[in-house]
């Protein structure tokens, strides 16, 4: 590591022992003065800490005569020390646990001098100053109802004392109906005033927040979402998700833990995540956004059949999975997507998409380059038309389209574990009828360490757009052709299941909400929203680096 010039050096005292405490520009430093010239009180060794600067929380003076920290908290201190060092700073800090969890820890170094106190604060204060990227005003939006319906202590009791402690200013809105959030959002908010946009809840809720913010941005510079050929403009405003709802898979996805402690600490710590959004269309006409997964068939029925159980609660989804598994339907349509191409990865790679990651970087750059081109390159719709659709016909038990992991608590790998949060493609999967048995093995494959794809009535494709038409639809289409010409004297499966014909219709599962159409047109847009997150860290990732002989 890159040895950075000292802003601070001084002897303190922490716990009674003797540290040599550092402050460059990326790091807060402390280790034990060797033995023999340390001892006070004999203190035995601790150890070396390091923490960087862009994860310290806050700093701030002690109130020594009083014997309190400045917010009310009582301290104890030892008596030796607040004899000879009587003057004291406590820095809070963002500490790392087990499976990704943030903690806010803090440390008090005491000081023998009032000067010198008051220096290493300032100049710790001056140096988060810096951090440009940290929010300084949120606009929070709590669904008291989501998940267990405890979103609002959730916020007051881990949340809101962690925004004020980083003087983080909110303005809170606690919503009274489903959409509230969204239409606020889209119309009334001021969001000039803020530098981000927090939502307490689930899945849900987060889906209503960028339903508001994209259409939000689409309205101030005039690009029409409703239509599928648009390009649509990033969002300026980040989002943060503090989990409390039931389903809460963005935030496992992009924070690798559902922890609202650890979720309000990457807010503040002003971290960023780019997400890519699927725009869904039906004959032209907006439907929705889904950012995770798009899920036709087995998802489909599983999520209609819940819905009609949410009086059993959570284990409502255990009961409608078993349920549609014995039902073992499938259904009829054709499939045409545009692979993507010129892109890295592919779903079978085994890459995960972690912090930082290369191949989201790699392929947003591709696009972006695509969009605005050099004097002779070709613009994106030329490089589109350079892959080629292509079409598949058949009967499918699950068409599942992962614009992420979709990675969970119950499922670790997710349904797509190579996806992307970021780099401008989704993941069609289509799974063709096959045997219970079969589709058993493939289900199972999700928990396992087996390629869940490598089965033959399993394929798996890395595309930018796809469509779906059902069998029904492509019946309507033929029929409304003939009757035009022909006055053709039939009936379509769907108005007459009478008929005798097996075939039955699934709905669009997409990020936990039913659509209305069979028959859609997708397409993703590359890093249309960021969240207050920084994907998935690899662990151990600061071991390395917290080596305190670099400052
Ligand atoms: N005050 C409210 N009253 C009723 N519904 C609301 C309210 N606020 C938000 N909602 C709606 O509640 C739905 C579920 O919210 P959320 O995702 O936060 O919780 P959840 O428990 O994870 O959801 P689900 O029950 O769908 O798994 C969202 O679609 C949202 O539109």
């Amino acid at each position: 590591m890159e040895k950075q010039p000292r802003f601070l050096s001084s002897r303190l005292l922490l716990k009674n022992r003797v540290c040599e405490v550092t402050l460059n520009r990326a790091w807060l430093g402390w280790k034990d003065v060797p033995a023999g010239r340390r001892s006070i009180n004999n203190a035995l060794k601790a150890g070396d800490y390091c923490v960087p600067v862009s994860e310290i929380i806050a700093v701030r003076e002690i109130d020594m005569d009083s014997q309190t920290k400045d917010d009310g908290r009582w301290q104890k201190m030892p008596q030796e020390s607040a004899g000879a060092h009587p003057y004291a700073f406590t820095v809070s800090y963002v500490d790392r646990g087990s499976k990704h969890r943030w903690r806010c820890c803090e440390v008090t170094f005491n000081c023998p001098d009032g000067v010198l106190c008051q220096q290493w604060v300032q100049t710790i204060k001056e140096q988060l100053l810096l951090l440009t990227s940290r929010p300084k005003s949120l606009l929070v939006y709590i669904n008291p109802f989501g998940g267990k319906q405890q979103g609002k202590r959730i916020y007051e009791q881990k949340v809101a004392p962690l925004f004020s402690h980083a003087a983080i200013s909110t303005d809170v809105i606690v919503t009274e109906h489903a959409n509230h959030a969204r239409d606020h959002l889209r119309t009334v908010a001021d969001l000039k005033k803020y530098d981000g946009v927090v939502c307490v809840g689930g899945d849900g809720m987060f889906s209503e927040v960028i339903h508001g913010l994209i259409s939000r941005t689409q309205t101030e510079v005039g690009v029409d979402e409703s239509c599928p050929e648009e390009e649509l403009v990033p969002c300026n405003l980040r989002i943060g998700i503090i989990p409390a709802g039931s389903t809460d898979c963005i935030c496992y996805a992009t924070v690798g833990i559902n922890d609202p402690v650890t979720s309000a600490l990457h807010i503040i710590v002003g971290d960023s995540q780019a997400m890519d959004v699927c725009s869904v269309h039906h004959n032209g006409t907006f439907l929705r956004y889904s950012v995770s997964l798009l899920g036709y068939g087995f998802y489909g029925d599983v999520l209609m059949d819940s819905e009609r159980k949410r009086w059993l609660g959570p284990a409502r989804y255990d009961f409608s999975g078993f349920k549609t598994f014995v039902t073992h339907n499938y259904y009829e349509g054709t499939v045409s997507f545009l692979p993507a191409f010129n892109t890295l990865g592919t779903p079978r790679d085994k890459i995960k998409c972690r912090a930082g990651c290369y191949v989201c970087q790699h392929n947003e750059q591709q696009l972006s380059e695509g969009r605005h081109p050099c004097r002779g390159e070709k613009d994106v719709s030329d490089r589109e038309e350079e892959g080629k659709w292509q079409v598949i016909r058949g009967k499918f038990l699950a068409i599942n389209a992962a614009s992420m992991s979709c990675a969970c608590p119950r499922s670790p790998k997710g349904l797509s574990p190579a996806a992307h949060l970021a780099d401008g493609t989704t993941d069609l999967i289509l799974v063709h009828k096959c045997s219970r048995l079969d589709f058993l093995r493939h289900l199972l494959r999700h928990t396992s360490k087996d390629d869940q794809f490598d089965l033959a009535f399993v394929e798996v494709h890395r595309v930018r757009r796809f469509h779906f038409t059902p069998k029904h639809c492509e019946s309507n289409l033929e029929l409304d052709l003939k009757e035009n010409g022909k006055k053709l004297f039939s009936h379509i499966c769907r108005d007459h299941p009478a008929c005798g014909c097996a075939t039955v219709n699934s709905t669009w599962n997409c990020d936990g909400e039913i659509l209305q159409h069979a028959a859609i047109e997708v397409r993703v847009h590359c890093q249309l929203v960021k969240l207050f997150a920084r994907g998935i860290e690899e662990l151990p990732v600061f071991e390395d680096l917290c080596n305190p002989s670099a400052i």
